[in-house]
């Protein structure tokens, strides 16, 4: 079924955990992993690196069921539904298996192009016709490109996000540059309204969308690197980390490992909605890059 799209040395197919379909992709650029469930980038180690994203060693890998860490994709709702709290937070599109569309490398970059279109099974949820296609580049930069196309007769809306986990040293112990000055709603107070008043230090519990389209850098200084994460199209910076209570009552993250993590996530959140005429299409980037700090 993946024949067509295996490029040898630099795309590969296999069962992964829980015989979910996986894609590796190589190059000069190091290495990077995808579930075929949800389109869900789960590592992605430059080359010489250790690996940026985080992976929790209790994460369900079964049909249907949200996998914990690497970049799930929110679509075509971030967090609850706005209307109807009974159906999947954030969306379908990362519990669904998506289709192989496109394989290509060269002496630069590896690529691959999946695609979700609406189903029977999308239209339970949601009743618009669509096409969705994750573009996920391996090259100096880690790039994905999500785009939305609106393919039936209708206006429809929708708000997204690429939830990525980044494997830290301690999620109480980083630096997050480029918020500041930025508003944010905080989802632990009632999505109450604040600015960002200093270069944002994480202390968890947080659950915060900020309204930036700018870039920030991630400063982990136990693992000694900086994570730079570019954006296009993206109005909402995400960041959240359950801290410890939380994460006790969550079976898919393990005892203890959520202080291995912070989530910043490219989106469009909230009051940020796209809305697509038909035949429109909405295209949001996000480029994730490493160096190393010298001592
Ligand atoms: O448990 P889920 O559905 O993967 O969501 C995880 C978190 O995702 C974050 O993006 C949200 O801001 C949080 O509120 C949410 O708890």
């Amino acid at each position: 079924m993946f024949e067509p799209f295996t490029l040898p040395g630099r795309v590969r197919f296999y069962p992964g955990e829980g015989q979910l379909p996986e894609c590796e992709l190589t190059g000069p650029g190091g290495r990077t992993r995808i579930s075929l469930q949800g389109a869900q980038v789960l590592s992605y180690e430059p080359e010489g690196q250790q690996d940026l994203f985080w992976l929790s060693s209790t994460s369900r890998y079964q049909p249907g069921k949200a996998i914990r860490g690497g970049i799930p994709v929110c679509w075509p709702w971030f967090g609850d539904h706005p209307d109807n709290p009974e159906l999947p937070a954030h969306g379908f599109a990362r519990t669904t298996l998506w289709e192989v569309r496109s394989s290509y490398a060269d002496n630069e970059v590896t690529r691959l192009q999946l695609g979700l279109t609406d189903s029977p099974s999308s239209e339970q949820l949601w009743p618009w016709q669509f096409e969705l296609i994750l573009e996920i580049e391996l090259g100096e930069q880690l790039v994905l490109s999500l785009t939305t196309t609106n393919t039936g007769a209708q206006s429809f809306i929708i708000t997204e996000a690429l939830h990525s986990y980044y494997a830290v040293g301690a999620a109480d112990n980083l630096r997050i540059e480029g918020l500041k000055a930025h508003r944010y709603q905080d989802k632990l107070e009632d999505f109450a309204v604040k600015t960002q008043e200093q270069e944002l230090e994480p202390q968890p519990p947080l659950d915060r969308v900020y309204d930036t389209d700018e870039p920030v850098t991630l400063i982990d200084p136990l693992l000694k690197r900086r994570i730079r994460i570019d954006k296009e199209a993206s109005a909402s910076t995400i960041v959240w980390n359950p801290g410890a209570e939380i994460a006790a009552g969550m079976a898919d993250v393990g005892s203890g490992e959520e202080t291995g993590f912070i989530c910043i996530e490219a989106g469009n959140a909230r009051e940020r909605i796209i809305r697509l005429a038909p035949e429109e299409s909405h295209c949001m980037k996000m480029s994730v890059g490493v160096e190393a700090i010298e001592d």
